[in-house]
């Protein structure tokens, strides 16, 4: 059985997207433990429509805050402070896809982060990473955060425009598994991640 933690190297990096193409490759489950911001949509909202088998469940959200920011900060102008036992894995007998908030070391709570989440849970990582100026920094201190805590990859997604010479540098530090490539789309669709999700199903057939 396939459970998932996606995460990626910070925010709008493309886990939704991810989340979404691995959701309906292995017609899992999904489920976004704390969602910071509620409009126009939700994570949970967006994956749901971009799927389109007839398998996959959506688990409600531990944690559902108005406010667009980190975590942390969201919990706090709502009165609360998110606990690590506030967090179970929903019971499934199906693949679990669970999507982090912003990058690996956002906090939930004061002390309390991402990474935190994903140990308490028990979870292999997939990192999203897309190309900016920054971004090989970013990804190769997320690596670097995942070693140090004994977390394991399943698998590193370049998402958005190739940029060889930053892939380059971030494989001469990882040697782990790479999940296949996402190309910048010019519309994300219920079509597009379909055909990403055949060419993934693929890949977790010969990994
Ligand atoms: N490969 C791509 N092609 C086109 N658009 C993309 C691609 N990847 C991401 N996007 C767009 O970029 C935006 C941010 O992506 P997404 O919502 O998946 O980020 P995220 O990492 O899940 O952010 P958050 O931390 O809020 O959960 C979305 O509008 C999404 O549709
Ligand atoms: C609001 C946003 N879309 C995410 N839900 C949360 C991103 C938190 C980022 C915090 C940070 O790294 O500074
Ligand atoms: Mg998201």
């Amino acid at each position: 059985m396939e459970n998932l933690f996606i995460t990626g190297i910070g925010t709008d990096v493309g886990k939704t997207l991810v989340a979404a193409i691995l959701t309906e490759a292995l017609q899992a489950d999904y489920w976004k433990p704390v969602q910071a911001g509620l409009t126009p949509t939700t994570d949970a909202g967006t994956v749901r429509g971009l799927v389109t088998n007839p398998i996959s469940r959506f688990w409600p959200e531990r944690y559902r805050l108005a406010l667009p920011a980190s975590p942390h900060a969201a919990a706090a102008a709502e009165g609360l402070i998110l606990r690590p036992d506030d967090f179970e894995l929903p019971t499934t007998s199906n693949h679990l896809v669970v999507e982090g908030a912003g990058g690996l070391l956002v906090p939930l709570a004061p002390g309390f982060s991402v990474a935190d989440l994903v140990q308490r849970l028990g979870l292999a990582v997939v990192v999203v990473s897309r190309h900016y100026l920054g971004s090989i920094n970013h990804t190769l201190l997320t690596l670097e955060a995942l070693r140090q805590r004994q977390i394991p990859v399943r698998g590193l997604v370049f998402n958005g425009a190739p940029n060889p010479a930053t892939e380059e540098a971030i494989l001469s530090y990882y040697n782990g598994p790479v999940m296949p490539r996402i190309l910048e789309e010019p519309a994300v669709s219920a079509a597009v991640v379909a055909r990403y999700a055949a060419e993934y199903r693929e890949w977790f057939m010969s990994a």
